[in-house]
């Protein structure tokens, strides 16, 4: 038997770093949870129980802080960078770090009018994403992301001309409810390493905020077809956007709303062009996949 795969490290490392502005006084802070994932010539760590090949994954959590103290945790993509090219450098034999990083959410707040300096709230779980691969004689590959991003919209969706046969129950609809949580992401054509990384920073706060926008703005706006149909559109216009993302991907639950027949009572309406009331469903939920490619 031989150790086809392997890569360990440390999961859930919560990190918050404040950015104070002396000058203004005003604080900018970020709250992430990381993760450090070591690749290499790690396999004697299992099959021989060779523990000097294995960098603790209680150093990796304290190597993480170290990190953050000394370079910047924005955007993600380049806090990442960095964190996971000081592991292939400094150790000899490890060849490739995955490094995770979960961005949660600190609006600042507005008081009588202004942004306050110091103080923030949590405004949805909405999280920012980034999926990196430091590979050593490779360079980095980041997949950027947004997740549970939760949206409805009341109509300007519709579902109908589907196959129809015996196992088919669905009736056609013209007018309905549209609820997901949006996971989404785009992959960065590969960087050669950390400059290349810092040489595009700029690109990824400024693709997460129109990613973001194109993602809201195409719910909005499209009379939907399907989820299918503007989730590409989604991906389509991302691209459109950025040259340096080669792909774009999306997964879609539908959250579905049932209408509710209230005829039973007293002739009550509440289907079709009457429904005002309906049942949400928390399971099942549909589920639409996409990965779009230029
Ligand atoms: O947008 C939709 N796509 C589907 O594939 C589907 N199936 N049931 N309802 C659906 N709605």
């Amino acid at each position: 038997a031989k150790v086809a795969a392997a890569r360990y490290g440390k999961d859930n490392i919560r990190l918050y770093k404040v950015e104070k502005d002396e000058a203004t006084k005003t604080h900018t802070v970020y709250e992430m949870t990381v993760r450090v994932l070591l690749e290499g010539d790690i396999q004697t760590s299992y099959t021989q129980a060779d523990n000097s090949v294995v960098v603790a994954t209680d150093s990796m959590k304290n190597t993480t802080y170290i990190m953050a103290k000394k370079n910047p945790v924005h955007p993600p993509e380049l806090f990442a960078s960095i964190l996971g090219t000081h592991f292939i450098e400094k150790y000899k034999h490890i060849h490739t770090a995955h490094i995770d990083i979960i961005q949660h959410r600190w609006t600042r707040m507005t008081i009588d009018g202004k942004p306050h300096p110091h103080s923030f709230y949590r405004d949805g779980e909405e999280k920012r994403l980034v999926q990196a691969q430091i590979i050593e004689g490779k360079g980095i590959e980041i997949r950027s992301g947004i997740s549970d991003l939760l949206v409805l919209k009341s109509t300007g969706s519709a579902f109908h001309h589907f196959v129809r046969d015996e196992f088919t129950t669905l009736p056609e609809v013209w007018d309905r409810i549209l609820s997901t949580s949006v996971d989404a992401g785009w992959k960065w054509s590969t960087f050669s390493g950390v400059d290349a990384v810092k040489r595009d920073v700029a690109l990824f706060d400024a693709t997460w905020v129109k990613a973001r926008e194109i993602t809201f703005k195409l719910f909005a706006l499209e009379e939907s077809p399907s989820v299918q149909n503007t989730m590409y559109k989604m991906c389509e216009q991302i691209l459109a956007a950025q040259p340096a993302v080669e792909a774009v991907d999306y997964s879609l639950p539908n959250k579905h709303y049932f209408e509710i027949d209230l005829s039973w009572h007293g002739g009550l309406k509440n289907t079709g062009k009457d429904a005002e009331v309906y049942a949400p469903q928390s399971d099942p939920n549909g589920l639409i996949k996409c990965t779009v490619t230029r």
